[in-house]
Parts: structure tokens; C-alpha cells; sequence
């Protein structure tokens, strides 16, 4: 895997998420269910910093006739992140540092009171393999703030943090029916989606404004996003 200036620091947050995000500890009492639609499970931790908001999320779905690659995918590549985001005004992938990590530079619809943010992450796909040999790879996409010459900050744009990851599964129903997996039909699969985001807004924003922010878009960027992967890929072959 070609190594590059962010490689070391990839490693870190990711084997982070990928040894936090998915322990089951919604039967404790921290996380505050915010929505809840079909599948769909979205919570939250009441976390101030200074006055700052910095509630973080976790979302768990689960979607029917997609695979984990397909929907992280999607969520990774540049070329269609206006198509499925609405709360963005522009997204600039400012840089390739390999074939799995991206640095993106994108403004965020202002929501009034507020002044408007943007945001540069670095963003890195990979799978990562199971226990049971006999299960397809999980997939994951982390997107974690960074700085770049390409995207100074420039006021009166506030800029704000994010560590956001997509944790995928896939699961094959009736799975010793398929010798070749690639001829699993679709309604055979099931994608199992953690969602992980903590965002520091970056500069005070009144608490009710951004805990109102955070109460419509998240559940609404899911509910749109996954759609999304559905329509985008009831036609094609599966991507194992
Ligand atoms: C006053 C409003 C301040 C806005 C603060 C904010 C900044 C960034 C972000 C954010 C949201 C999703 C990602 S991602 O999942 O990685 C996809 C990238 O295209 C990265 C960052 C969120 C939010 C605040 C709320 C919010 C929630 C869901 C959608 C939009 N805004």
C-alpha cells in the first residue's frame, strides 16, 4: 500500500473507530435516542466544551440489497457527493494521496443565526476482513479534519472539525444456496451501517440552533444517502 504524508495518522483514527464504533453500548444509558425510522436508529451524548456543542452522534441501519462496499463507496467518491449531500453549498477534492485517500475541501449551507462553516478532511476507504474467513469484508470510510494550502481559512467562514466514520457489514441470507457469490441476487443482501460523527463547529454556535441542526440532518442525510445507494444500484451487478 503506497504510504504517504497522512499514512501514520490514518492508521491511528482508524483502528480507533474500527475498535470503538462497534461496541453495542446502547443498552447503557449515555446515548439518548434522537430518531428513529424503520431500520433506521439514530442517538446521541449531551457533550458542551467551553459552551461549544460537540454532541456526538452514532446511527446504526440496516439496508436492504446493497453491500458494504457499494454503500462506502458511494459515500467516498468525489464524483458523486453533490448528488446524494444537501447540506453543502460546493465540495472540492483538493487532493489524491493514493487510490483510497482524498482530501476534500466543502462548504456547508449557513444556517442562520450561525455564520457558515467549511470543512477539509481527509477521507480513506478500505475493507478489512473478518474472523470467519466464510464472510464477506467489512467496509469502512473515515473522514477526519485536516489542514491544506489549498483551503486557508477565510473569514467570515468559521471552519469547522470533523471525525465521521461509515462502518459497514454485509450478510448473505441464504447463503449456502450460492456457490458464486457474485450471483447473490440482491434481495439476498443486507448492509449492517454503524455511523459514528463528532464535530466541533469550530467557533460558538448558539445550543439550541446547532442541537435543533443536528436533530433534522442527521436522520435526513441517512434516510437520503442510503436511498440513494439503493436507486443508484438496483441495476447493476453486485460489488462484493
Ligand atoms: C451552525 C451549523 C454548523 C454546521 C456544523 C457541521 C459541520 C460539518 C458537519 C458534517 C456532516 C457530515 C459529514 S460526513 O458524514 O463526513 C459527509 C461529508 O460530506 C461531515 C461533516 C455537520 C455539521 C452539523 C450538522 C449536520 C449534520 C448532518 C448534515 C449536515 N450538518
Amino acid at each position: 500500500v503506497p504510504r504517504h504524508r497522512l499514512s501514520d495518522e490514518i492508521e491511528k483514527i482508524v483502528q480507533e473507530h474500527l475498535k470503538f464504533d462497534l461496541v453495542d453500548d446502547f443498552n447503557s444509558n449515555i446515548w439518548e435516542l434522537l430518531a428513529a425510522d424503520g431500520e433506521m436508529k439514530v442517538y446521541r451524548r449531551e457533550l458542551e466544551e467551553n459552551g461549544i456543542v460537540l454532541d456526538p452522534l452514532k446511527a446504526v441501519h440496516s439496508v436492504k440489497g446493497v453491500t458494504g462496499h457499494e454503500v462506502c463507496k458511494y459515500f467516498w467518491d468525489p464524483a458523486v457527493r453533490m448528488e446524494w449531500e444537501g447540506t453543502l453549498d460546493s465540495s472540492r477534492m483538493l487532493e489524491a494521496l493514493s487510490d483510497d485517500t482524498l482530501i476534500f475541501n466543502q462548504v456547508h449551507k449557513r444556517v442562520w443565526p450561525a455564520a457558515q462553516r467549511d470543512t477539509c478532511f481527509w477521507s480513506h476507504i478500505r475493507s478489512v476482513s473478518k474472523e470467519n474467513k466464510n464472510d464477506l469484508d467489512d467496509w469502512i470510510v473515515v473522514n477526519y479534519s485536516t489542514t491544506h494550502d489549498s483551503a486557508p481559512i477565510k473569514e467570515p467562514m468559521i471552519r469547522a472539525w470533523a471525525n465521521v466514520a461509515l462502518i459497514c457489514s454485509t450478510i448473505i441470507l441464504n447463503r449456502d444456496k450460492y456457490a458464486d457469490l457474485s450471483s447473490v441476487p440482491r434481495e439476498n443482501l443486507v448492509c449492517k451501517i454503524t455511523y459514528v460523527a463528532q464535530v466541533n463547529p469550530g467557533g460558538w454556535a448558539p445550543a439550541n440552533v446547532l442541537r435543533a441542526v443536528y436533530k433534522r440532518e442527521y436522520p435526513k442525510f441517512l434516510k437520503r444517502f442510503t436511498q440513494y445507494v439503493m436507486d443508484k444500484t438496483k441495476k447493476l451487478p453486485i460489488l462484493l
